[in-house]
């Protein structure tokens, strides 16, 4: 399968953080989730993505490019939507259209107008007038005018409230109908993945714990819930993060097979959700 986004072997040093030898593939055609908790590097590595944070060694290749020597047209062919228009401050969409549309080959004003009637935008305002929300959904349709196959977006959904934040999950799912295009999004919003996403990368302290498809994730996680006393050094070897509690224990496991064969019925095996996964992988309330 074809892969957009190519991380090999990617590192990054801050003082106190690091993401380590990060080996990161976003299929062409798919929407994937890039989730992780507050601080576990998705914004820096969708920053190395987009060339706009060098990493310390590794390599990024997008379209199979490399920024060194294609930057103009890996830029050409990415659309990146965030929620702060910082270079555009005080600019209307009209003035976006005659600044930002020239840059790009594949620009296409009747395309602009479309999702600027579509997404209920307002030509003439003043861009540090609108919402978060009109924010993301200007930066969306000045991606989609420019004809991007890689939409990249940084948690479009956080802040958003709940109505909003469904429409664009919605419209992501619409300008995917037809498969030629990716989208790479970030947020810690389990929901939203269950909602549009195809694929999940889950990040945590900087390292890339998993890349699977939603179906994968589903089938391989599961919850398992039991007495306290069923829990020793061979039977903990099926579960990867155990909760225990007065009550008897939770844990998650990515290998229900072994689950099965180690407790037999003694157990309760559940599906995880998505927010499951992210707590125990994270290692919350581990052996309380
Ligand atoms: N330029 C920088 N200099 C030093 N440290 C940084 C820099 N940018 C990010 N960090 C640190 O790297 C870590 C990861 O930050 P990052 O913004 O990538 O996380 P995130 O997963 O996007 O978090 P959030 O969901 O809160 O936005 C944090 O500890 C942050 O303080």
């Amino acid at each position: 399968m074809e892969h957009v986004v190519e991380l090999k072997n990617v590192t990054k040093n801050f003082k106190g953080f690091s993401v380590e030898n990060m080996d990161l593939q976003v299929k062409k055609g798919f929407v994937t989730g890039f989730i992780g908790a507050n601080g576990a590097g998705k914004s820096t590595t969708i920053k190395m993505i987009m060339n706009l944070l060098k990493p310390d060694a590794g390599e990024v290749k997008v379209f199979g490019l490399d920024f060194k020597t294609h930057e103009k047209e890996i830029k050409e062919r990415i659309g990146f939507v965030y929620d702060s228009n910082v270079f555009y401050e005080g600019m209307n969409l009209k003035d976006i259209k005659r600044v930002v549309g020239p840059a790009y080959k594949q620009w296409d004003d009747h395309l602009f107008y479309q999702y600027v009637e579509q997404f209920e935008l307002p030509l003439n305002k003043s861009l540090k007038k609108f919402s978060k929300g009109m924010q993301m959904k200007a930066s969306l349709a000045v991606a989609l005018s420019h004809r991007a196959e890689l939409i990249i977006m940084d948690e479009p959904t956080a802040g958003l409230d709940p109505i909003f934040r469904r429409e664009l999950l919605d419209l992501l799912q619409e300008i995917m109908i037809d498969r030629n295009r990716t989208i790479f999004f970030s947020t810690h919003i389990t929901t939203d993945l269950e909602r549009v996403a195809d694929y999940i990368a889950f990040i945590n302290k900087g390292e890339l714990l998993f890349n699977q498809s939603m179906l994968d994730v589903a089938d391989n996680y599961a919850l398992v819930k039991g007495s306290v006393e069923l829990l020793d050094r061979d039977t903990e070897k099926s579960l990867l993060h155990v909760h225990r509690a007065s009550t008897g224990f939770e844990a998650l496991t990515d290998n229900i097979q072994a689950v099965k064969s180690m407790f037999g019925d003694s157990v309760v095996i559940e599906r995880a959700s998505m927010e499951d996964i992210m707590y125990y992988m994270k290692g919350g309330m581990q052996h309380v």
